[in-house]
């Protein structure tokens, strides 16, 4: 793509059962300096916008066509048809491989260059597991999918940008995961992901402890001074500037975030409940390290607002905009 055509983006909209489809209705209204194309069924969009009541105009998504933006309320979509009928509110496990062909035509069109980056609304681990597909989120997916060895997720708000050395892993197994080998992947595709696609020129990230008290020297966990300090001597080595390990919490307090591009957290709940703290519904969650561009949003299905229209569109609207911006870094 030159950075003169108009982006295209395919916006996958997750499970059925979800807030996604609501979603993918109410941005709709939105004017945008891009073409979005909805890959979901167009009957489930129909019947959604009818319960929102909302007039939205599906029309078929002309891959072989010249690229054109949307006319407010129209959705271009690449449809995929759902196994079982959709309620709102209501999972069905027969429609776990619906969700996932949807993320997988977004990846292929990706690669191909029919689309220049992907936004995902929220999918359902568990009734995908539930289908006998196992399933830990859209970050491993991708990675295997493009076959990527490592990938890192970051989620971004204002002011702030969590990313994660291990994802979607059960507490107990979170130890024996953190390596000295992943940390270097891991802190590398962080530094350079922040340099090329963010244009932060010498990133300073704060790298979290493990344990309490960052292993209070040894007396409360070893993995800082057997693992996590190692890695930050070799790589502080190479040039890069990394502040830890450092304490997780009193890492997130404003005059140490000042002075940093982003925090290297060790595990999930360790990060991103601050993040989503400070941003929840207007942060931002991107894949690292991919060769093609994913954002996402910030939140889950919400199964609770599907079909109401109380679905806040916020986060959907910054994880398009930094696509966008992605696109223009590539
Ligand atoms: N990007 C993703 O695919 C993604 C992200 C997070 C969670 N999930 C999945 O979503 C499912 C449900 O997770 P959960 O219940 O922990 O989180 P959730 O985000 O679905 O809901 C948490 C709370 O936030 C509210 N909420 C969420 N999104 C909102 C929005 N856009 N506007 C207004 N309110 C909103 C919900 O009503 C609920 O009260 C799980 O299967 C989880 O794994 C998926
Ligand atoms: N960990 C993410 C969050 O809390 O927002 C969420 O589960 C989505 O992850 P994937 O993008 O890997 O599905």
């Amino acid at each position: 793509m030159t950075k003169q055509t108009l982006p295209r983006l395919a916006i996958t909209a997750g499970e059925p059962a979800g807030i996604g489809p609501d979603l993918c209705i109410l941005q709709a209204s939105q004017p945008r300096d891009a073409q979005l194309v909805v890959i979901a069924d167009p009957s489930l969009l129909e019947q959604r916008g009818r319960q929102l009541k909302v007039d939205v105009k599906i029309t078929p998504f002309e891959p072989d066509a010249p690229r054109r933006l949307s006319q407010p309320g129209e959705i271009q979509v690449m449809p995929v048809t759902l196994a079982a009928a959709c309620t709102a509110g209501q999972l069905d496990s027969n429609n776990s491989a619906y969700v996932l062909e949807t993320l997988t035509l977004a990846v292929n069109g990706c690669q191909s260059g029919l689309f220049d980056a992907m936004v995902t609304a929220p999918v359902h681990k568990g009734v995908i597991n539930e289908s006998g597909i196992p399933f830990s989120g859209h970050t491993e997916l991708l990675a295997e999918l493009t076959q990527t060895p490592r990938v890192v997720m970051m989620l971004a708000t204002d002011g702030l940008r969590v990313a994660l050395a291990t994802t979607h892993l059960p507490l107990a197994k979170v130890p024996e995961a953190i390596t000295e080998p992943l940390l270097e992947e891991v802190i590398s595709i962080l530094h350079n992901d922040l340099q090329q696609k963010f244009g932060v020129s010498s990133p300073h990230i704060l790298v979290a402890g493990l344990n309490p008290h960052a292993g209070e020297d040894g007396h409360l966990g070893r993995e800082e001074i057997e693992i996590i300090e190692p890695v930050l001597t070799r790589m502080r080595d190479q040039g890069m500037n990394l502040s830890g390990p450092l304490p997780a919490d009193t890492l997130f307090n404003p005059g140490r975030l000042e002075k940093a591009d982003a925090v290297l957290a060790m595990y999930h709940d360790q990060g991103l409940p601050v993040l989503k703290y400070k941003g929840f519904s207007e942060a931002v969650n991107v894949t690292l390290g991919l060769p093609i561009i994913r954002t996402s949003v910030d939140h889950g299905t919400a199964l609770d607002l599907a079909g109401t229209g109380l679905a806040n569109c916020g986060s959907l609207n910054t994880a398009i905009r930094y696509a966008l911006s992605m696109i223009q870094s590539a």
